[in-house]
Formats: C-alpha cells, sequence, structure tokens
C-alpha cells in the first residue's frame, strides 16, 4: 500500500488535476491521496492559502473588501470546476463551509483564522474526490477529525498526538481510494489546527506511518531533490537517493522542496519516501532511505536560507564560569526565543537566531539582561545573515571537507562569519552576510559538484 501526496503546485489546475488522476489509477497501490491546497499556476500566482489567510483577516477586521476576498478564493473552485466538466454543486458545498467558518465566533482570533485556513485542503479534497468520482474511480473524501487526527492546540504549529496513529490505520481497511485534506488536524475539544506552512507533506507522512505503508510518494513540481536549490544554480545535478537525517538537515537548512518535519513519522516506521514529478511521473525522483549505498563524494547537498542573526557576546574567562551558557538560553527562553547554533570559544560565544523573533524592544531587552545579569564585557547583534549547511553522510569517513569548503568560499572572496561542524556529523555549517548568499552557494557547487566530477573524469 501506498500514500501519495500532492503539493499545490500539483493541484493549482484543472489540467493539474488530470495528471493527479492519471497518475493514482496507474498503480492500484496506490491507497490514500492527500492533497494540498490549490498553489501558484504561475509565478506571481497567490497560493489559496495565503488568499484564505487574507480573507480571514479581512473579517476579522472588517474591511470593505471582506466579500472580494470571499470570491478570489471561490473563483479558484470554479475555475478548476469547470476545467473539469464538473458540476457546480461541489462549488457550492465548499462556499457553504467557507462561509461557516468565516461567520464563526471571532473571539480567539488565532483560532478563527485557523478554521479558515484549513478550508483550502478541505475544500480540495472534496472537489478531488467528486473528480475521481466522475471519472468512475472508487474514490472518497475522509475528513481528518471523523479519521481521528488528532493534534496539539498550536496555531500554525500542530504536532499529531500519539493516539492519531491507531485510529488513522484504521483506513486501511476502507474500500476505495481515500482522498485525505492535508495541513490540518483537530484538538482533543475539536477545533481545526494546522501544522506548519506546507504541512501536508507531513500528514502525508503521519499516514504512511499509520498504515504501515510500503512507500510514502511525494508528488511536487521537479524531478528530484537537487543537490543545490534550482532557483540559484542552473540545472543542478540531481540526488538519486539520500538519507532520513541528510534529508532532515537539508530541508530544514532551505531545501523547500519536502518539509522539515515531514520525514520523523515515516523515518519512525522505516518507511522510504519518493520524491517525484506530477509533470514527469516518469522521471525516477529521488528516493529517501534509512542507510544509502551509493555514496557519490562527502556532500550530497547545499542548502542555505536567510533571515539569521547573530547575539555576539565576550567575557574574560568565560571558560571558567559555570552555567554561564545555560543563563544566557534562559534569557532567550523567558522571551520564548528559539535558537539555531552555539557556536563558542574561550572567552567569547554566539547564538544564532531567527531574527523575526526580534524587535526593538526585545533586541534591548536581551542586551540589558546580558549586561546586568551576566556582566559581559561586550554584546553585540549582527543581523541579516544567511546559513549555508553542507550535508552527506560522507563527510564522517572523509578528511578535508571543511578545508576544501573554506578555500572555496575565500577564492570566491566570500568572508565566513562563522563556522560549526555539529555534532551531528553530517552537517557543517556556515554563516555569511546574506548578500553573499547566492555567491558562496554557486562556489560550494562548484567545488564539490563540477570541479570535483571535473578531477574524476580526467
Ligand atoms: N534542492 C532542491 N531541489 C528541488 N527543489 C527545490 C530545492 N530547493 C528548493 N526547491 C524548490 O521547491 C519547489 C517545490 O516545493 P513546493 O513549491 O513546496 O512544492 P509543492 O507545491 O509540490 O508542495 C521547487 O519548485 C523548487 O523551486
Ligand atoms: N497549503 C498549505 C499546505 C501545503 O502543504 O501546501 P504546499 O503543498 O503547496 O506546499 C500551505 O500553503 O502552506
Amino acid at each position: 500500500m501506498k500514500v501519495v501526496k500532492f503539493g499545490g503546485s500539483s493541484l493549482a489546475s484543472g489540467e493539474q488535476i488530470r495528471k493527479v488522476f492519471d497518475i493514482v489509477m496507474a498503480d492500484s497501490e496506490r491507497k490514500i491521496v492527500v492533497v494540498s491546497a490549490p498553489g501558484k499556476r504561475y509565478a506571481d500566482d497567490i497560493k489559496v492559502t495565503d488568499l484564505l489567510i487574507q480573507c480571514a483577516e479581512a473579517f476579522l477586521e472588517d474591511k470593505a473588501s471582506k466579500e472580494l476576498e470571499v470570491e478570489l478564493v471561490l473563483q479558484r473552485y470554479q475555475i478548476i470546476t469547470d476545467e473539469l466538466s464538473l458540476t457546480s454543486d461541489i462549488v457550492n458545498q465548499i462556499k457553504r463551509n467557507l462561509l461557516a467558518a468565516l461567520n464563526r465566533d471571532q473571539t480567539d482570533r488565532a483560532q478563527y483564522i485557523e478554521a479558515v485556513k484549513a478550508c483550502g485542503e478541505d475544500g480540495l479534497a472534496q472537489l478531488v474526490a467528486a473528480y475521481f468520482s466522475f471519472r468512475g474511480a472508487k474514490a472518497h473524501y475522509v475528513n481528518p477529525r471523523e479519521a481521528g487526527l488528532i493534534v496539539t492546540s498550536e496555531p500554525g504549529n500542530a504536532q499529531v498526538l500519539p493516539e492519531s496513529f491507531a485510529h488513522l490505520n484504521r483506513l486501511k481497511e476502507r474500500p476505495g481510494i481515500i482522498i485525505f485534506p492535508g495541513f490540518f488536524g483537530y484538538s482533543q475539544s475539536g477545533e481545526v489546527f494546522t501544522f506548519s506552512r506546507s504541512g501536508s507533506d507531513i500528514t502525508g507522512s503521519i499516514l504512511a506511518n499509520a498504515i504501515q505503508a510500503d512507500l510514502y510518494e511525494n508528488f511536487t513540481d521537479v524531478d528530484a531533490v537537487y543537490s543545490v536549490n534550482p532557483n540559484f544554480v542552473e540545472e543542478p545535478k540531481e540526488i538519486k537517493e539520500l538519507t532520513y537525517r541528510e534529508m532532515r538537515e537539508l530541508s530544514y537548512a532551505g531545501f523547500t522542496v519536502f518539509h522539515d518535519e515531514a520525514l520523523i513519522p515515516a523515518f519512525r516506521a522505516g518507511i522510504p519516501v519518493q520524491v517525484k514529478n506530477t509533470n514527469n511521473p516518469q522521471a525516477p525522483g529521488t528516493r529517501i532511505v534509512s542507510t544509502r549505498e551509493n555514496a557519490n563524494g562527502p556532500v550530497v547537498g547545499i542548502a542555505s536560507d536567510n533571515g539569521f542573526c547573530s547575539l555576539y557576546m565576550s567575557k574574560y574567562l568565560m571558560n571558567r564560569e559555570v552555567g554561564f551558557g545555560r543563563k544566557v538560553l534562559n534569557i532567550l527562553e523567558d522571551l520564548k526565543i528559539t535558537y539555531e547554533h552555539v557556536p563558542s570559544g574561550i572567552d567569547d560565544m554566539s547564538v544564532v537566531l531567527r531574527q523575526d523573533q526580534l524587535n526593538p524592544e526585545v533586541e534591548q531587552e536581551i542586551l540589558t539582561r546580558l549586561k546586568q545579569e551576566l556582566a559581559v564585557d561586550e554584546v553585540k547583534i549582527e543581523y541579516d545573515l544567511a546559513l549555508l549547511m553542507v550535508v552527506g553522510e560522507g563527510m564522517r569517513r572523509n578528511v578535508g571537507t571543511t578545508a576544501r569548503a573554506s578555500k572555496a568560499l575565500a577564492d570566491a572572496e566570500v568572508n565566513i562569519e562563522m563556522i560549526n561542524q555539529g555534532s551531528s556529523e553530517v552537517s557543517m555549517m556556515f554563516g555569511v552576510k546574506v548578500i553573499e548568499e547566492k555567491r558562496a552557494v554557486k562556489a560550494l557547487y562548484e567545488e564539490f559538484f563540477v570541479r570535483s566530477e571535473y578531477i574524476t573524469l580526467r
């Protein structure tokens, strides 16, 4: 049995949904189909989830444009329905559900937005199920509440609760193909909560674990996971096979093609994940597994992400002060700030954070508390950093990878602000200024994928 997830780009139009139908019907093992909300049809298009967020905000603020915002959402479903020659019944049903969410109680703002956001996936799952039936397939929509997908009550950041897996396991006994909306579940008290953005990947992985699927197929709009972001380098090398650890590091560090939290449920059940292209299903794609046999050099991929800052502090004899690091992290915990890395020296320490967690007041509070409570000699925050992650299980066995990476960056005149060879042993992090991000990624790609191939060929 297989679980198949289709991303928003695979469901953005009637033409795309026809491809989805053909893919699912081509393999009778494809039992559960997880769908996202309609995504972008072209570069400047707006995803339905973003339209829904705008819509919820317009209702909360009682803006004059609120009816128009509803129309924009419904239009997307109407166009798809027309393209698939379905009757308007399905759009009327989607409209009723959306209006019910929009007209609900607004006391809890976050909860209100959650309920509206989930309408994107929920409506499209109903539409896709109607289309499959129209084409003569035995398929039906299943709601996550009815199926027992129970999650924590964290708006936009829900986590699956363990009891869900036993409930969802029963889905495999249902006849026909199940069309399941991704991205959200229900709390124990029955309220909708969504996963973090792009979280339909997580739903697919949870379902694959729950039914002990043989494979979790994740269909998107690229032929494979590439060794570097294809928006940075033209026609980058495809990755054939990756381990869960490598993929988790890469997706967390910027490979948006697969959600970083989506690997854990599949990994725990030992289910391989295959990333494939809806627009080119013949392409083999990328397989994510526990152990990898193909060892093509120490590095498998280079990811990058920006929007980070570094909180730097120094204090003479910091190394001898018991509890210094804990006190710094306590201050951040008090302010509910998460951190990414903590590179440190004898007398200094940096904490790398996502900078959207700071504002002038929070920044001032951190600086004041560090000076008053820890008596640091120097403290400063450096903004606009990009983190580059060089990933590969082969790095554990190879000597000199760090030297090669730093030389490549030096040759490209990229100033390295920070290096952290993490304890995971499969990754190495470089901090650079955001303006140098692309140049740095290209230099590393050249070093590990272009130059090394050239050398081997010769
Ligand atoms: N290393 C990478 N390999 C492949 N795609 C990548 C990589 N890094 C970023 N991407 C981007 O991820 C996109 C697919 O993810 P996403 O847009 O979320 O798809 P979906 O709509 O299927 O959920 C690709 O079109 C590509 O631009
Ligand atoms: N529609 C949601 C969830 C999702 O997974 O979308 P996509 O498959 O288009 O990344 C979002 O935009 O966040």
